[in-house]
């Protein structure tokens, strides 16, 4: 038997962030949406124990360790219900590592879904999201999808409703970020100042809820970008090229570096696409649509037969 999972990327469309708490993190208005670019996690058994492998373009700068987050998902599943995690883990990694994009929180609800179907532990909804929200703030919204608005360190979701489909395009930069260090950054750069409650913007929501690209792309923020730009200052040309192909707004997606592009429509995501590629400012370049689900079994292959199977998380 074998279960394999599909989970999505994520955009920040509004990303606010409050001052540092007592524990280290911050509390956000955290709107997130779910764009069509996918990593897939197949659970298999493993009587040698648990094992982790990852193929993809990215592939050689993920940890194949227990610091994997869908390790760190499959050993808390297993702790939970008493049993080994005698699991093989094998991620096909297409999002981007250390992006800004939640693709290690994306293989950790992955493994999380995975297992749980191989195991029929029968976990809750709810059951499965705490764990989530043990692993990592965006966790909880790697297994949901759609669109969201996360609170408390972001692990709090709210779904949100969408009203038609956004078109984007991502560019991808040479090297990564760290999420800490952009988080500590913020903090230097906001050194002295009084820094706000992180409050969700009433004009953004309405604009997603709408599904009116203009609106949305008038309201789109990231309190994080001013760090990462200031520990990557060249993802300004990045943006800056965007803009000059017509993007309706430039933004970096969550802590960086990856830059966050919206088009009116798919057309005019390619021509956008196009620029940036030609633009010598990014290392790839990729078009994603969202809205799209959270994680999803994709495939359960009872022995080595293959039935297909699809199930999805229920909505919040
Ligand atoms: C930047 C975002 O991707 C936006 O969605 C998230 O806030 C980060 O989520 P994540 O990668 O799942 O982060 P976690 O694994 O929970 O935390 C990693 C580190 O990021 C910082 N962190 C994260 C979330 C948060 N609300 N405040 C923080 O200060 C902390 O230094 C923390 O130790
Ligand atoms: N399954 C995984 N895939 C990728 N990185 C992982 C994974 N598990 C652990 N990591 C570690 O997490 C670090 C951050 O990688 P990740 O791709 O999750 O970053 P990110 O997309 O910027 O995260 P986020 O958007 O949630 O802040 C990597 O440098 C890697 O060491």
């Amino acid at each position: 038997m074998s279960v394999t999972v599909r989970v999505p990327a994520k955009v920040n469309v509004q990303l606010a962030v409050g001052a540092a708490r007592p524990d280290g993190f911050h509390d956000l208005a955290n709107v997130f949406l779910a764009v069509g670019l996918h990593d897939e996690v197949t659970a298999t058994p493993s009587p040698d124990g648990l094992r982790i492998t990852c193929d993809g373009p990215d592939a050689g700068q993920v940890p194949l360790d227990r610091t994997n987050l869908a390790a760190r998902a499959a050993l808390a599943l297993a702790e939970r219900y008493g049993r080994d995690a005698d699991v093989h883990l094998h991620i096909a990694k297409d999002i981007p590592v250390a992006g800004g994009m939640a693709g290690g929180s994306a293989d950790g609800a992955g493994a999380l879904l995975a297992c749980d179907a191989l195991w029929g532990t029968g976990a809750s909804r709810e059951e499965l999201l705490d764990i989530c929200a043990e692993l990592g703030s965006d966790v909880p919204f790697s297994l949901v999808g759609g669109a969201a608005l996360g609170t408390g360190r972001g692990e709090r979701l709210t779904e949100l409703e969408v009203g038609g489909t956004f078109h984007w395009v991502f560019a991808m930069a040479s090297r990564g970020l760290s999420t800490p260090a952009v988080f500590r950054e913020f903090d230097r750069l906001g050194e002295g100042r009084e820094i706000p409650e992180p409050v969700a913007s009433r004009d953004l929501l309405d604009a997603l809820a709408k599904g009116d690209p203009d609106a949305l792309a008038a309201t789109v923020s990231n309190d994080l970008q001013p760090a990462a730009l200031s520990l990557f200052p060249e993802l300004a040309d990045t943006l800056a090229a965007g803009r000059a192909a017509g993007a309706l707004a430039s933004l970096v997606s969550g802590s960086g570096p990856t830059t966050a592009f919206l088009a009116r429509d798919a057309g005019a995501a390619d021509a956008v696409a196009g620029a940036l590629r030609s633009s010598g400012t990014c290392r790839t370049v990729r078009a994603a649509a969202g809205p799209v689900p959270g994680a999803t079994v994709i495939r359960e292959e009872p022995d080595q037969s293959s039935s297909t199977a699809v199930r999805s998380m229920p909505t919040v």
